[in-house]
């Protein structure tokens, strides 16, 4: 299958999904000059309820925290899209060192890490049905930037250890990801996809302008996780982000000026 390697990476992906090389691929690169200010923008509304947590699992591509989703306890609404949108899971894509990591860019600047909150349309049955939606998912981007140490961040690298290989799980309770966004909901938004295969063209993707902190310590405790499954030769998990894709005559709205 696929993976961020030589053989298996973003480069060779549309090998087996044609659709990466389609007109609403995601990331991109931000370019705030270019960025349209638009005043009908409402503000972004999330409501966490943080008792919707329910574990932590290393996918083999990421790791995810995975949230109840069979009521409105955690949910987005306003900014870009009509309607509610419930938190599904949040995940992180970095890279190999400091200077590399997020999936999206800004003016061409990569950060060291990009956090993901996946929310999905509840117009659909349920988060399988709204995945290949062209208005199924909500997905909010939060950049982190290297500074100082991130307590609430720590808690969640405190569990890498039991998640440390591909497929291992761990009960994640009680945890609010509201403790991971920036003071400000300022955004970036444009109508893009799922950045890892099955590439799927149903995300409105909200890029927060502002980072969060990270510090070198947590961001080399992110790249002690593994890619591999347990008694396979251990891969790192890390460069496990999509490079920018062709806008290919999208329009990138701005809630700021
Ligand atoms: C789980 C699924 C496969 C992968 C996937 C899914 C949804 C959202 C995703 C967000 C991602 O992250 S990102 N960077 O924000 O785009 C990365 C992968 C995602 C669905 C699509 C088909 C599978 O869903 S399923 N089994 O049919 O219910
Ligand atoms: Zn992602």
């Amino acid at each position: 299958s696929w993976g961020y390697g030589t053989n298996d990476g973003p480069a060779k992906w549309a090998d087996h999904f044609p659709i990466a090389n389609g007109p609403r691929q995601s990331p991109i690169n931000i370019i705030p000059s270019q960025a349209q200010f638009d005043s009908s923008l409402k503000p972004l509304k999330l409501q966490y309820d943080p008792s919707t947590s329910k574990d932590i699992l290393n996918n083999g591509h990421s790791f995810q925290v995975n949230f109840l989703d069979e009521n409105d306890s955690a949910i987005l609404t306003g900014g870009p899209v009509s309607g509610t949108y419930r938190l599904k899971q949040f995940h992180f894509h970095w890279g190999a060192s400091d200077d590399k990591g997020s999936e999206h860019t800004v003016d061409g600047i990569k950060y060291p890490c990009e956090l993901h909150l996946v929310h999905w349309n509840t117009k659909y049955e349920n988060f399988g049905e709204a995945v290949n939606k062209p208005d199924g998912l909500a997905v909010v981007g939060v950049f982190l930037k290297i500074g100082s140490a991130n307590p609430r961040l720590q808690k969640v690298l405190d569990t890498f250890d039991a998640i440390k290989a591909k497929g291992q799980q761990t009960t994640f309770l009680n945890f609010d990801p509201k403790n991971l966004l920036p003071a400000s909901l300022n955004f970036w938004t444009y109508e893009g996809s799922l950045t890892t295969p099955p590439l799927y063209e149903s995300v409105t993707w909200i890029v927060l302008r502002d980072p969060i902190s990270v510090s070198s310590v947590q961001m080399a405790k992110f790249r002690s996780l593994l890619f591999s499954s347990e008694g396979e030769q251990p891969c790192r998990m890390c460069n496990n982000y999509r490079p920018p894709q062709p806008l290919k005559g999208r329009k990138v709205r701005s809630n700021f000026k």
